[in-house]
């Protein structure tokens, strides 16, 4: 079978108030992200931008959701292009864009899993609902809505919900959970691999056991890596930096054992903003990152 990509920019801003990451499709694209993955692919398909415009800035009375009606809308039309390049055969990368993205992206994946596995490489869990959200920002929610919690027009983008079952779900680099976020991750038993544990186990560790935590019970697994799951020493182009991530190596590492192991059916890289980034440094790392997580060998 021939190794197809398809890459799909997701230019939306929209589910948080930093202005910027709406450029970080451009950025990873001038960072070389074609150059870099031809050799490991037979073919790459560019199919440019999702079309966001430059809509105005609207918090819903109701929900005290900030843009929840746009950030809809946009993430309809990204889970139908995800959809169409999986079934034309091709591995599906989104390069955002906010981690509000994520909601269409997996509408647009987990409709061709019967057990969807999710990796959520993150400093935050994205676990909020309008309820406990401290900021009515959507990007921190998208794993809430993903499992069916949260506002119906997030939940139910694709026309279904929900789209993974927490047991199906590993967040890896956490170090920032607001307090209704850690009561739903004790209530549902979603993994967590904190700060914490890839310290103490190490990431070689940590990985191995998510993998073999996937292995059986999962027929896809779903990359979502938020660039503020790193350490912002390494990746200061983030909207919502938290310091004490992941290293730079650590994620290396991370990606080449994903290769190794071939269970990622899909992937995103999201939180790239170029404005707060230090000469393109953060856009760099992720298209290094997808170099390993396709399988780029030194030798
Ligand atoms: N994808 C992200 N960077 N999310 C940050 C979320 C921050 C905070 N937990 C919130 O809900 O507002
Ligand atoms: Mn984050
Ligand atoms: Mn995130």
């Amino acid at each position: 079978m021939s190794k197809k990509l398809s890459i799909i920019g997701m230019p939306m801003d929209l589910g948080q108030m930093r202005r910027g990451v709406d450029m970080g499709p451009s950025a990873i694209r001038y960072a070389g992200i074609n150059e870099r993955l031809k050799p490991l692919f037979d073919n790459i398909h560019d199919l440019g931008d999702i079309p966001i415009g430059r809509p105005e800035v609207v918090v819903d009375k109701e929900s005290n959701l900030r843009n929840l009606d746009l950030v809809a809308e946009k993430n309809e039309l990204l889970a139908k292009k995800v959809d169409e390049a999986i079934q034309s055969g091709s591995f599906p990368l989104v390069l955002g864009g906010d981690h509000s993205i994520a909601i269409g992206t997996l509408a647009g994946v987990a409709k061709h899993y019967k057990n969807l596995g999710v990796i959520w490489y993150d400093a935050h869990g994205d676990l909020n609902t309008a309820e406990t959200s401290p900021s009515g920002n959507i990007h921190g929610m998208p794993l809430a809505a993903s499992i069916g919690l949260g506002h119906p027009a997030l939940t139910d983008i694709g026309g279904y919900s929900p789209k993974v079952k927490p047991e199906n779900i590993v967040i890896i680099g956490a170090r920032s959970l607001d307090e209704g976020e850690r009561a739903l991750i004790k209530e549902t038993g979603i993994k967590v691999y904190t700060m914490h544990e890839i310290d103490r186990m190490g990431m070689a560790k940590v990985m191995e056991e998510t993998i073999s935590y996937f292995k059986d019970k999962t027929d896809g697994v779903h990359l979502s890596l938020d660039l503020d799951g790193l350490d912002p020493n390494d990746a200061p182009g983030v909207g919502t930096p938290v310091i004490g991530g992941i290293s730079y190596r650590e994620s290396h590492l991370a990606m080449e054992m994903l290769e190794e192991a071939k269970i990622i059916t899909s992937a995103e890289f999201v939180e790239v903003n170029p404005i707060l980034d230090d000469k393109n440094k953060t856009a760099s790392i992720a298209v290094g990152l997808m170099g390993s997580l396709f399988g780029e060998k030194l030798l």
